[in-house]
């Protein structure tokens, strides 16, 4: 995770062109802030409030973060056709800590002038029981020695980065392909609703417990996640000679794994563009082949913030269920056209409408 500032290799170099692009050309206009809300609290203790602060500039230093200077970016794409253009950026100052400084200090301004007009209520600022947060300590330089981790002020707040930014964009385009596949299937919606109103009754209180066990919840997600995981492709580095099926992959040698296509794979999913959630259900899910589905990556590097990830987008799902409906409208495009740089995504902002229920 150091390596973030640095990168270190030219794969990463690439991983980083695609999504910086996808991340500035996108339009995530209701699920992004609902994200940028979650992870801002859960990685820097930030309570951003983004869904009602459109303009908070929190947002613009936090989008700050995933930005490099461009012709960086285009000499690290280009050096992989033409490798003399090969800079190494390892040498220069990607330095997320101003960014995040902006952000502690517009954080601290808002916190004042909010404190002036409301005492009392403080909607916008730090909560004032949290323990230290990730980002204070880094930005008084103090060691975080207490925690016997070893770690350094730099690579925990590296971890917080790259939290912020493994999980933003991922979580997003989840609950905006949920949301249009509800939209698109009304009947797996309307399962879906009468689920959430069993589980809790009288548009009752969300509960982890009882929202981890919900089973058809969990095939809609899943089912989701197959038709479109944010990871197109995953990559790894062989780490010696092996033989599989007759062809021969070198040490060393770059491996892509195609997730979107074997999610597709008419082979391995019997009608593979219907979205139907019973494929996960119980007595259906021991048929699924291994490493047919990998919406999380595989192995001792997959995602990190997998269990996060479902609670997060499980939870603003119900939410939003237990009181509205999506549905397609005049302006929604079926079938969605793809946009196939960095994550996977709509080319065009998804449009629908949402009925109270
Ligand atoms: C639905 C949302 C998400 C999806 C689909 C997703 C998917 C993935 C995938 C495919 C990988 C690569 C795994 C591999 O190579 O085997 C990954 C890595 C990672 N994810 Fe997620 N992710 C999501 C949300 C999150 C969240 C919310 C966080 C943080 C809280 C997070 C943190 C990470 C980290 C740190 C890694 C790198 C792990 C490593 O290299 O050891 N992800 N994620």
């Amino acid at each position: 995770r150091k390596q973030i500032y640095g990168f270190p290799n030219m794969l990463n170099q690439l991983k980083y062109l695609s999504l910086v692009l996808k991340y500035l050309t996108e339009n995530l206009s209701i699920f992004g802030p609902y994200s940028i809300d979650v992870m801002a609290s859960c990685a820097f203790s930030l309570d951003v409030d983004s869904i009602n602060n459109p303009s908070s500039p929190i947002i613009d230093h936090a989008s700050k973060l995933f930005r490099f200077p461009v012709p960086v970016l285009i000499l690290q794409g280009a050096s992989l056709l033409f490798p003399f253009l090969y800079v190494d950026v390892k040498q220069l100052r990607l330095n997320p800590g101003d960014v995040l400084q902006n952000m502690i200090n517009s954080q601290t301004a808002n916190k004042a002038s909010k404190g002036k007009q409301k005492k009392g209520n403080d909607s916008y600022s730090h909560k004032p029981n949290h323990k230290r947060t990730l980002v204070h300590s880094h930005q008084s330089s103090l060691c975080i020695s207490p925690v016997p981790t070893g770690l350094t002020d730099h690579e925990i707040l590296s971890q917080a980065i790259m939290f912020m930014f493994a999980g933003y964009e991922t979580s997003t385009t989840t609950l905006v392909f949920l949301a249009y596949n509800l939209a698109t299937n009304p009947e797996v919606m309307k399962r879906l609703q009468e689920e959430i109103d069993s589980t809790f009754p009288d548009k009752g209180a969300v509960r982890y417990e009882a929202l981890m066990q919900m089973e058809y919840l969990d095939c809609v997600v899943n089912e989701s996640l197959r038709l479109y995981p944010p990871a197109a492709r995953l990559d790894r580095i062989a780490k010696e000679t092996v033989k599989i099926c007759g062809i021969t992959i070198q040490k060393d040698m770059v491996v892509m794994i195609p997730v979107y296509a074997l999610q597709r794979d008419p082979e391995l999913w019997p009608e593979p563009e219907e979205f139907r959630p019973d494929r996960f259900s119980k007595q259906n899910k021991q048929s699924i082949k291994p490493y047919a589905y990998m919406p999380f990556g595989v192995g001792p590097r997959n995602c990190l913030g997998m269990r996060f990830a479902q609670v997060m987008v499980k939870l603003a799902l119900v939410d939003i269920l237990q009181n509205y409906s999506f549905s397609v409208c005049e302006e929604t495009e079926i079938p969605l056209e793809m946009d196939y740089k960095g994550f996977v995504g709509p080319l065009n902002p998804i449009k629908l409408k949402l009925e109270t229920r």
